[in-house]
């Protein structure tokens, strides 16, 4: 399924925080979104996944979403956002005992999703016996267990120690490689939007306008941290950013 996101343009009270963005998000694609803090990413992640409504603009799903998808669109948060009180399994299944699958058609899907997620070993374990990065490879594994057609993750890695994130990173990248998912992925992280994205879009400071797109064409598996091409790329994005993230961080100073 393709995404479609057309001028949106959206404001909380007197605050100006989108100006007419639109890109399109092609199907198995990862696009990376980022920009300088406070610009509105989140925001334009929300307005994509339909819980909030833009004041002006739409966002347009084409094409059909994966056979079996349950979810069209699922999230993955910075905080992971599990059940404390249930099992990762548990946490795993709840989205499938929503749409009344259980007993067996329900732990196939499971014990796949854990596999894929190299989980299968925790699946009894509770959120508080797990590191931040298990911690979030479940949360990864709950938005998968849908089938959806796009995964929307918020600065999934944020709160992840930099080898955490490195061994996420190339989870993530083993998952698409093997059954190509399309997301929507916002970072503050230039260098995990170097490593995951087939494109990047850059925001300017708020409100947030689309300042580039840049295409990332070195095939996923082959990103590895020290790529001379990667580390080309993310200089060429700090030099678009830099500019706003000074003075978005100037405006931050002196609110
Ligand atoms: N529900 C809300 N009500 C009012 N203001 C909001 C709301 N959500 C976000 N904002 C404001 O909108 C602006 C953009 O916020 P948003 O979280 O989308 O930016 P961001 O680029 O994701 O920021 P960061 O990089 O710091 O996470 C900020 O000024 C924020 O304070």
């Amino acid at each position: 399924m393709e995404l479609n996101v057309q001028s949106l343009t959206h404001r909380y009270g007197d605050v100006p925080v989108l100006q007419d963005v639109s890109l399109t998000i092609a199907s198995g694609e990862i696009l990376c979104i980022v920009g300088p803090s406070g610009c509105g990413k989140s925001t334009l992640l929300r307005l994509i996944g339909g819980l909030e409504r833009p004041d002006v603009g739409r966002i347009l799903q084409r094409g059909d979403a994966p056979e079996g998808c349950l979810n069209p669109l699922t999230y993955v948060f910075q905080d992971f956002a599990l059940l404390p009180w249930r099992t990762v399994a548990g946490n795993v299944s709840l989205v499938l005992e929503d749409h009344g699958i259980r007993g067996g058609a329900a732990d196939a899907i499971i014990n796949d999703v854990l596999d894929r997620t190299k989980l299968r070993d925790f699946r009894a374990a509770l959120p508080r016996q797990l590191s931040g990065g298990m911690k979030q490879r479940v949360a990864i594994a709950r938005a998968l267990v849908v089938d959806p057609a796009v995964m929307l993750l918020d600065e999934p890695l944020s709160a992840l120690d930099a080898q955490t994130r490195d061994l996420l990173m190339e989870d993530l990248v083993a998952l698409w490689s093997r059954q190509p998912f399309t997301a929507v992925y916002v970072t503050h992280n230039l260098a995990e939007a170097v490593r995951l994205g087939h494109r990047i879009a850059v925001l300017s400071r708020r409100p947030g306008q689309l300042r580039e797109v840049l295409d990332v064409d070195v095939p996923l598996a082959e990103r590895r941290p020290g790529d001379p091409r990667l580390e080309a790329l993310q200089a060429q994005l700090w030099q678009v950013m830099k500019d706003e993230a000074a003075a978005a961080d100037q405006e931050l100073l002196h609110v």
